[in-house]
């Protein structure tokens, strides 16, 4: 196989390749563009118009995304799997990939859209430069973009792989993406209603591309992904690489949508979460039950029926999202 299809290899050493852009057999052109990043291009006569921009690896432990972007690489330099779309691979946080750990000073993905410039350190220079990736290979004009970011949780899930579609004021969700995430096995998809500091949010927000964070699963170390089934989902993404997708029926077969009822803000030091360590995403909570209280006697009161929490950590930063409250809704505004 190509040295270059080992881009996963070189990320964890932390190495450089000796040849930056290799060509495989069948004349597909992969560059190396800088630590976790690598670029495909399908000869042009073949090339479809695709945009498509995979990354994972934002968070550093999340390794089930991190092993199916290296088995697409390994079939794309190997020659097995034959592209037509352009694609952009992106492993998010190398240094806390090597650590195995979500972070290693602050969170990437809450420094998108500009807020890496109120910040300093290795993690914001890195969101910065993701950024810049990401802008230049959505630049090219009149191409289709999508961005897939690919996440595993902290916890559990009732809904076990679900979708977080970013938001932008005037622009509508669409039905045929949602359609298309149910064919790769999601099963629900959080309909965001205000912009966000998402790797997302930002090619969604600022580059024009379909966009949209995916939930896995429960986040574990290399090797131990088993219980992670992605062969849905890597079906899909092998059939939008090659640009021989079947098309998606209009109905959302089942595809449970939510909404964003109310983000759980962490103020303070003093902030409490009154929630078992151990519940899963997307528990129900009932109407009356005191979910939190941070400093000022601020309590949070679940108000809303049939709300259900997703992604509760107490141990966020203050200024951060603790957790959110979201409501089932339905499918009245889409494109
Ligand atoms: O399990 C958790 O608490 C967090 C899982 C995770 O990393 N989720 C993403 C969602 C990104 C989005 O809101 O689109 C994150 O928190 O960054
Ligand atoms: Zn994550």
């Amino acid at each position: 196989m190509l040295a270059l299809g080992k881009l996963l290899e070189l990320t964890l050493a932390g190495r450089e390749p000796a040849e930056k852009t290799q060509l495989t057999v069948d004349g597909v052109r992969m560059r190396w563009l800088g630590e976790g990043a690598l670029e495909v291009r399908p000869p042009e006569a073949r090339d479809n118009g695709m945009d498509l921009l995979l990354s994972a690896g934002i968070h550093g432990n999340e390794t089930a995304p991190i092993e199916l972007l290296d088995d697409l690489l390994h079939g794309i330099a190997g020659g097995e799997i034959k592209p037509r779309a352009r694609i952009l691979f992106l492993f998010g946080n190398p240094e806390a990939i090597r650590k195995g750990e979500r972070y290693i000073e602050q969170d990437v993905n809450r420094l998108f859209n500009g807020r890496h410039e109120l910040s300093s350190g290795s993690e914001a220079l890195r969101a910065c430069e993701l950024e810049r990736l990401a802008a230049v290979f959505f630049g090219v004009p009149e191409r289709v973009r999508l961005h897939y970011d690919l996440h595993t949780a902290i916890r559990g899930s009732k809904i076990e792989q679900f979708a977080l579609y970013p938001y932008k004021d005037g622009r509508q969700h669409s039905r045929r993406e949602l359609a298309r995430l149910r064919a790769a096995g999601m099963e629900a998809v959080l309909l965001q209603s205000k912009a966000s500091v998402t790797f997302t949010a930002y090619t969604y927000e600022q580059l024009g591309a379909e966009a949209f964070t995916l939930e896995l699963g429960k986040a574990r170390p290399f090797g131990q992904n088993e219980q992670v089934n992605l062969d849905r989902l890597e079906t899909r993404l092998k059939q939008i690489i090659e640009g021989n997708e079947p098309e998606a029926p209009e109905a959302l077969d089942g595809l449970q949508l939510f909404s964003v009822a109310r983000e759980i803000i962490k103020h303070s030091d003093s902030f409490h979460l009154h929630l078992p360590a151990d519940i899963e995403n997307f528990s129900e909570l009932s109407k009356g039950y005191l979910l939190a209280e941070d400093l000022a006697n601020t309590r949070w009161i679940v108000e809303e029926e049939g709300a259900r929490i997703i992604f509760p950590n107490p141990k966020v930063k203050n200024g951060l999202r603790a957790g959110i409250l979201v409501v089932p809704t339905t499918p009245d505004q889409l494109a």
